[in-house]
């Protein structure tokens, strides 16, 4: 034999020489929910392990998340019911939650990179990202009030906005109202190949954002397509994205690598709470070793090309990487 491949397999020191693909802490962007109140840690069922917490308690979390090494949080607030309505109204309060969230945040940690989901569901009484009539999901009206969303986080502090809506035009509106009112530097994470997908389940626990009637499936995309994932993405470029993302990953790696060949600006995985789950559950019930999955699986979407891993597990990988 002239090449034994197991030489360069044979022990750790030599595997470490040769790895090609490192973890590291600042890769990645720790989702964090955020509620009303004080105190307030609450598990979600769908999501063992995972909280959403009142402003207080989240402040104390980030400060963790910071010393590990962690550099970027992505913020969701869950709304009441009684200040849900088909305008996102709340959604552009100065005063809503979310607002609030990214200030306390900013001024408990102010290194830390804010990002903020830019989208109605969790503000609508339908559980729909836009603004629905009769069973349509309007794309103007939504993109309409989404830029406005988007000024009232960066005037908030957010350091990106991430658009999760999925509706046709709203990289470049938002662009263009940042520019508007002087906020130059504040980027925009595009949820650009954003795909229709029944991994997003135990998120829309955490929120009590599921939509109410039908599905996603007219604006976000079909699992059958990935052409159009490269369209979705260089439009938003296009547009003025920042940085891409793909949503959910570990079954979508092959769109990760795809636009990792054929875009120039850092690409985004989401590894969404439905692949939390199924990895939680099947450790809980002992027939996987949880730590080991989950460096596995995050390596994985690295090394499918993705520069950065929004993840329920950003702050245990983090611990495992020290
Ligand atoms: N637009 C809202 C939004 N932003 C992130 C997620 C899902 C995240 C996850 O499952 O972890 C969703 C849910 C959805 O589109 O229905
Ligand atoms: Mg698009």
């Amino acid at each position: 034999m002239i090449r034994r491949n197991r030489i360069l397999r044979a022990n750790p020191a030599i595997r470490a020489m040769v790895a090609e693909t490192i973890l590291r802490p600042s890769d990645f962007i720790a989702p964090l929910f955020v509620v009303e109140g004080k105190g307030v840690k609450e598990e979600i069922i769908s999501m063992p392990g995972y909280f959403r917490y009142s402003l207080d308690l989240i402040v104390t979390e980030v400060k963790e998340l910071w010393s590990l090494g962690v550099k970027s949080v992505l913020l969701f607030v869950m709304v009441p019911d009684n200040l849900k309505d088909n305008k996102g109204t709340e959604a552009v309060n100065p005063d809503g939650l979310m607002q609030r969230s990214i200030k306390a945040i900013k001024d408990a940690v102010p290194g830390i990179v804010v990002m903020t989901d830019v989208a109605l569901d969790p503000y609508s009484i339908h559980g729909h990202d836009g603004i629905v009539e009769g069973e349509q999901i309007v794309n103007d009206a939504t993109v309409e009030v989404l830029t406005r969303m988007s000024l009232s986080h960066a005037q908030a502090g957010a350091d990106f906005v991430a658009p999760s809506d999925m509706m046709d035009g709203r990289i470049l509106a938002i662009r263009n109202i940042l520019e508007e009112n002087n906020f130059t530097n504040t980027g925009i994470m595009a949820y650009s190949a954003k795909y229709a997908s029944c991994f997003y389940g135990p998120f829309r626990d955490a929120l009590d954002s599921a939509p109410g009637f039908g599905d996603k499936k007219t604006y976000q995309m079909d699992y059958a397509n990935s052409t159009e994932a490269i369209l979705e993405t260089q439009q938003d470029i296009e547009q003025g994205a920042d940085i891409v993302m793909v949503k959910p990953a570990l079954a979508y790696l092959d769109i990760i690598r795809i636009l990792k060949d054929t875009v120039h600006v850092p690409i985004s995985a989401y590894h969404v709470s439905g692949e939390y789950a199924m990895i939680k559950a099947a450790a809980q019930k002992g027939w996987l070793d949880e730590n080991k999955t989950i460096l596995e699986t995050l390596t994985s979407i690295k090394r499918a090309g993705a520069s950065l891993i929004a993840t329920y597990f950003a702050k245990d990988a983090a611990k495992l990487l020290q």
